[in-house]
């Protein structure tokens, strides 16, 4: 049905067109103009030198005529000037049928529009509800839990800021994002991100997943096509760190009384003071023996408190490691919380962690400083000492937490006995162990004491706890890899015959009485930097 209202000579004319046969004509004073130069001609045709009479005929009510059935005897006036612009009415319909199809499109897109606009605003509106609804768990977990944990574990599920950081499964790396972003919240672990901790020191920087030569997003690593679960090609993703912007600030951690190291240290801290104008933190032993040396050192910055120790991670782009796997331990175990990419340089016996030259150093740490450069992600484990809570006598916390990078080794100690624990994996009883003792690994720690008991060497990249025993007294008991989201329990018996010690990254040696048990969970990954 087109329609189209025109003007002329002070009179309104609108025309129905109800169908190609049919044509109506209605007087009508409603004063809206939709002209278009043709339509004014027609109507001008049409109407002519009898527009008075064709007012005197409305008088503001409509008259109709039908042309093929020719008008009243009443319109005969109209008749003839009506048939004579018969052919340019037909031209007229054909020309409204086109505007009519245009103005269709034109609706088809608007509304096509309105409903993209319509969508957007409601995964914004879900987005916003989700965020909201996290920041709620995240405060009522955190709330519920122990302050020891609010200490250490909160700490470390943070992931804020320009630390790499994640929690929980690998998994969650496996996702179809591209990079993650230091600045940015992601929403892969939902209820870890309560808020953005962000120093103002911090450069940033993202994580991209490199995919060696393919760097298709195509690529998948399992492929359900047809019904059939098949893997289309190897994973070969490594991480790569770029910077946003460049770093500004690190931390050097160094091995005690080695002279060779501290005089490295004196040397690195100028270079990068002077020709990097990095600032410069030190542990405060440090800081007070490189003082006695010079008065230029003053510059170096410390963390004189523990709560400055926490938030070192938040004022720190790179840790600078000088010294062996030891020190490399020892800077992990500084940071109870996230920690910043590590630049482990070897100076000390074995090394197998630490993989940049020292006499290369300026090299290195410009290559790194420029980026992009490939990282290893490295699991810590959290690990707990639980009381037993039926122990009245047990003078100890409730609840005491470590963080280890290697491992947390469980054994006799000085008891000529055999040791006798009790394993339990997501709360399911595994296997009890008789022996010397058992060692619960990360894959970092898979090349340190667990190897020399008998454990699979694991590459970090393999997500997984080793579970090892020491000198086992069965014959049938062997290394394991556990997954890496599993709780584990080990508990020494209350009729076990003596204690049993715990050990955390070689350190910390603290006694497990009997019904005390050590609950282990991988929660973290933390970075290390390698060439
Ligand atoms: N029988 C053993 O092999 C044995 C016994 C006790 C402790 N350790 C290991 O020593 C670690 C503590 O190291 P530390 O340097 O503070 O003590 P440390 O100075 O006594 O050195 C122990 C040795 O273990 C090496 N080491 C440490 N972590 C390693 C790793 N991840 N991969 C390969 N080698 C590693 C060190 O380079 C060093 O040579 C513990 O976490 C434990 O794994 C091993
Ligand atoms: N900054 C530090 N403060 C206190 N102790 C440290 C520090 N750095 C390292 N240590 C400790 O010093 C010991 C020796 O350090 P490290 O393991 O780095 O040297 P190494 O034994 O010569 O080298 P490697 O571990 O490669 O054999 C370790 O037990 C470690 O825990």
């Amino acid at each position: 049905m087109g329609s189209l209202q025109v003007l002329s000579q002070g009179l309104i004319v609108q025309m129905d067109l109800s169908s190609s046969k049919a044509v109506e004509l209605r007087l009508v004073k409603s004063p809206i103009i939709l002209p278009s130069s043709r339509a004014s001609s027609i109507s001008r045709q049409a109407l002519g030198s009898q527009a008075e009479s064709a007012r005197s005929i409305s008088q503001g009510t409509s008259r109709q005529f039908n042309v093929e059935r020719g008008p009243s005897s009443n319109d005969s006036l109209l008749e003839t000037s009506v048939v004579n612009s018969n052919i340019d009415l037909v031209d007229f319909s054909d020309a409204l049928q086109m505007v009519e199809k245009s103005l269709k499109e034109v609706a088809e897109i608007k509304a096509q529009a309105l409903a993209e606009a319509a969508e957007w605003k409601r995964k914004y509106e879900m987005e916003h509800l989700q965020c909201l609804h996290l920041e709620n768990c995240a405060n009522s977990s955190s709330s519920q839990k122990l302050p020891e944990i609010k200490n250490m574990a909160n700490e470390v599920l943070e992931l804020s800021a320009a630390d790499v950081t994640t929690t929980g499964q690998q998994s969650s790396q496996s996702n179809n994002k591209q990079f993650i972003r230091s600045h940015s919240s992601s929403l892969e672990n939902p209820g870890t991100l309560p808020e953005m901790k962000f120093g103002p020191e911090k450069a940033m920087f993202k994580l991209v997943w490199s995919h060696g030569l393919h760097q298709s997003d195509e690529q998948r690593i399992v492929s359900v096509e047809f019904g059939n679960i098949s893997t289309e090609v190897q994973s070969n993703k490594q991480i790569l760190l770029v910077w946003e912007t460049p770093p500004k600030s690190v931390v050097i951690i160094t091995k005690p009384n080695a002279p060779t190291v501290q005089k490295l240290c004196k040397e690195m801290i100028k270079w990068l003071r002077d020709e990097k104008a990095m600032k410069v933190y030190t542990e405060p032993i440090v800081k007070e023996e490189l003082l006695k040396e010079s008065l230029y050192f003053s510059c170096v910055q410390t963390c004189e408190t523990d709560q400055e120790l926490l938030e070192l991670h938040n004022k720190v782009d790179l840790v600078i490691t000088l010294g062996g796997d030891g020190t490399l331990i020892w800077a992990a175990s500084m940071f109870k919380g996230p920690i910043p990419p590590v630049v482990a340089f070897s100076m000390g016996s074995l090394g197998f962690m630490t993989q940049f030259q020292s006499d290369h150093y300026r090299e290195c740490l410009q290559t790194v400083m420029r980026g992009p450069v490939f990282i290893t992600l490295r699991h810590r484990l959290v690990c707990q000492i639980v009381r037993d809570p039926q122990n009245m006598e047990d003078g100890g916390p409730e609840v005491e937490h470590y963080l280890v990078l290697n491992e947390v080794s469980i054994g006799r100690g000085l008891s000529p006995y055999l040791s006798n624990l009790e394993c339990y994996c997501d709360g399911l009883f595994l296997t009890s162990v008789q022996g010397d003792g058992l060692i619960l690994s990360t894959p970092s720690g898979s090349t340190a004491y667990s190897l020399a008991a008998g454990g699979s060497m694991v590459h970090p990249q393999v997500p997984g706890i080793l579970f090892t025993p020491i000198c086992p007294h069965s014959l049938s008991f062997r290394p394991l890899l556990l997954p890496e989201s599993v709780t584990l329990k080990v508990q020494v018996p209350k009729n076990s015959r003596d204690q049993a010690w715990a050990s955390f990254d070689g350190k910390s040696r603290q006694q497990l009485s009997k019904g005390r048990s050590v609950r282990l969970f991988n929660l973290t990954v933390k970075s290390c930097c390698c060439a």
